[in-house]
């Protein structure tokens, strides 16, 4: 494999396959496509790979090269709006190599509201396999299954290039145990304990998770397993005809039109970062777009496939009128600012484990009865059906990032379905660190629509986005329930024994008897952008408003896929890496039928 940021090194500049972006999902796809063809990727990023910062999964999070932020429209705050940053990453490897590495996989209902959006061969049967070839799953040792940490081998694969572990040594066996003592207690017995929260069964459970980690046996040391170290940089991974060119980026596409009627990407224009003279690579089969969610719209936009409209607004020449190129934008509100000071009697070796630890130890996946319930039982439908089913047509066009009222109200049927079916409600999850102890939440499945625009044609200009969280009222009252269980956590034995006595009171959480309102104010003034942006290029019919077809092919064109977090339609990975991994894998196998045939 070549790996360059210098273009004068390359001898082509004509390639099979182009591939825009070398993050998570690009990467992947590159590896399996270059396997008998030529293939370039163009990363806009640098390669870090002897960064400590990113390979060291006990660093996550700590500043590198690789970790970029971008300012959001303002969004709803606590007294009018608030600015917040969305966090990416831009090196080889993209997300997943700054991510925190939770690994959680779409269920079985969250596939099937995907399939229902007009996509044949997505559903979780069809789907699994790819996510199988992705991964070499290391099942607990005899010490972690002791503590909790399962696996169901039918689910897993064994022979692929992304180590997924728990991590070792496991962690804190102490909290491993508080966590679930304490998640029976407040859901009244009702979440019982995953035997594998990868198996595709809907919610209602909880589990010590695993990571993108595997365990590296000359290193004797846990290891990211960021797609560039699974995919790319290892002995066995390499492939000569895999040219890699960090340090640039595309600007446009470059496209002529077809005999069949159809565009016809022919190559890409790209420009280093810095700056520079700009240089075409050609592509004799497919371009394969994997810049993201928050960057493939704006490749789209920028060459002239997006809203006509507004394509024409910035006086570029609409190619194809695509509305859905940047609408139907996802992501999940989080609630991070949930943090406890530990008791000083607390046991803090048996909890930290001397302070090393990541993110998250214990999962917990409520279903809407086990959330919105009290004790475990209520009127699911009644309130599904008046908070999302039933949502109108004038309120779907207020939500904003949709591009029909239908659009909106078929995805709100289907999350309604998926939630009737148990999917997830939220999520929640127990963090260890060294002086306090942390209650995470996350809404999984948000009905409010956002978008990601270009409002320049400058390729380095970061690109307006506006998530608009709670613009759908739903996703505030979900939240607002995830709030009231974080406060019953802290209040609950055997986790409250570990605190010091005003702990939540010093928290700033809501407390057990707040009121609505109260715990409403407090969810707008913390929340964050869960970063787990999908559906920019929303793989749905065209009339809904989708982007790609199920073939993850561009409408309208014959040889322009789109494979990454953006053709998503739905939020239905908890954490996107581990289902992303399964779109790369389904897409090179798409791609390969194709030239099996021509
Ligand atoms: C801080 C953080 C924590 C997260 N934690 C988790 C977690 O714990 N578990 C989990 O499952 N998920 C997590 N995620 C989400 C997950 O990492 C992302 O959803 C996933 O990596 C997205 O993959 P992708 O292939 O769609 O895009 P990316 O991996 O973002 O790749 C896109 C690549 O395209 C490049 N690019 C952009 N524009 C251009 C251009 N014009 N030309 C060339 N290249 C371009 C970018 O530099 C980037 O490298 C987290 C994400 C972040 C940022």
């Amino acid at each position: 494999t070549i790996i360059t940021n210098d273009t004068s090194i390359l001898e082509d500049s004509s390639y099979e396959y182009i591939i825009i972006g070398g993050g998570t999902t690009a990467l992947a796809v590159a590896n399996r496509l270059s396997v008998n063809h030529t293939v370039l990727v163009v990363e806009r990023g640098p390669d870090l790979v002897n960064n400590e910062v990113i390979n060291d999964p006990f660093k996550f999070g700590m500043a590198s090269p690789c970790f970029l932020e971008v300012d959001l429209t303002p969004q709803l705050g606590p007294n009018g709006t608030k600015i917040i940053q969305f966090t990416h990453g831009s090196c080889l490897g993209g997300g997943s190599s700054i991510n925190s590495m939770v690994g959680s996989r779409p269920t079985y209902a969250g596939m099937s509201a995907v399939e229902a959006l007009g996509n044949p061969g997505w559903g979780w049967n069809d789907f699994l396999p790819f996510m199988q070839k992705s991964e070499t799953f290391h099942p607990p040792n005899p010490a972690q299954h002791a503590e909790g940490a399962n696996y169901l081998a039918a689910v897993h694969g064994f022979k692929g290039p992304v180590g997924v572990s728990f991590a070792q040594p496991f962690l804190a066996p102490t909290f491993q145990n508080v966590a679930k003592n304490t998640t029976h207690t407040v859901f009244n017995g009702a979440m019982a304990l995953s035997p594998d929260m990868g198996d595709g069964f809907s919610g209602g459970h909880y589990m010590s998770y695993y990571h993108h980690i595997h365990f590296n046996e000359s290193l004797q040391v846990d290891r990211r397993s960021s797609s560039a170290w699974s995919y790319l940089y290892p002995q066995t991974q390499q492939r000569s005809g895999l040219t890699v060119l960090t340090g640039h980026l595309v600007n446009t596409l470059l496209m002529s039109n077809g005999t069949d009627g159809n565009i016809t990407a022919t190559g890409v224009l790209v420009e280093p970062t810095s700056g520079g003279t700009s240089l075409t690579f050609n592509a004799s089969r497919e371009v394969v777009l994997s810049a993201g969610a928050l960057y493939s719209p704006t490749i789209l936009q920028r060459s002239g496939i997006g809203n006509a409209t507004f394509l024409q607004s910035l006086g570029i020449k609409p190619i194809l009128d695509l509305p859905g190129v940047g609408a139907n934008f996802q992501d999940q509100a989080l609630l991070t600012n949930a943090t406890f000071p530990l008791s000083p009697s607390a046991n803090m070796t048996n909890i930290t484990a001397n302070g090393v630890t990541l993110l998250a130890l214990v999962l917990m996946h409520p279903t809407a009865i086990d959330v919105l319930g009290p004790n475990g039982k209520c009127q699911c439908t009644a309130i599904m059906n008046s908070m999302v089913r039933n949502i109108s047509a004038e309120h779907a066009l207020s939500v904003g990032g949709v591009v029909t009222a239908e659009a909106l109200t078929t995805q709100a049927a289907l999350t309604a379905n998926a939630y009737e079916a148990d999917h997830p409600f939220i999520e929640l999850y127990y963090t260890p660190s060294t002086t306090i102890l942390e209650v995470w939440a996350q809404a999984i499945l948000p009905l409010s629509r956002g978008t990601v625009r270009i409002n320049t044609t400058d390729p380095s200009a970061d690109p307006v986005i506006d998530a608009q969280y709670f613009s759908a009222e739903v996703d505030l009252e979900v939240m607002v329930a995830a709030a009231r269980r974080i406060s019953s956590i802290a209040a609950t034995p055997p986790f409250s024994d570990l605190l010091t006595p005003t702990a939540l009171e010093e928290s700033g959480v809501p407390q057990v008897g707040a009121t609505d309102e109260e715990v409403r104010q407090w969810v707008l003034s913390t929340y964050i952008p869960g970063i787990h942006a999908v559906a920019s290029n929303s793989m749905m019919t065209r009339e809904l408003g989708g982007v790609v077809s199920p073939q993850l092919l561009v409408y309208g064109t014959s040889n322009l896929r789109i494979a990454d977090a953006s053709i998503v339609p739905l939020s239905v990975f908890p954490h996107t890496t581990l289902g992303l991994y399964g779109v790369a894998e389904k897409a090179a196998d798409m791609i390969l039928q194709v030239a099996e045939n021509t």
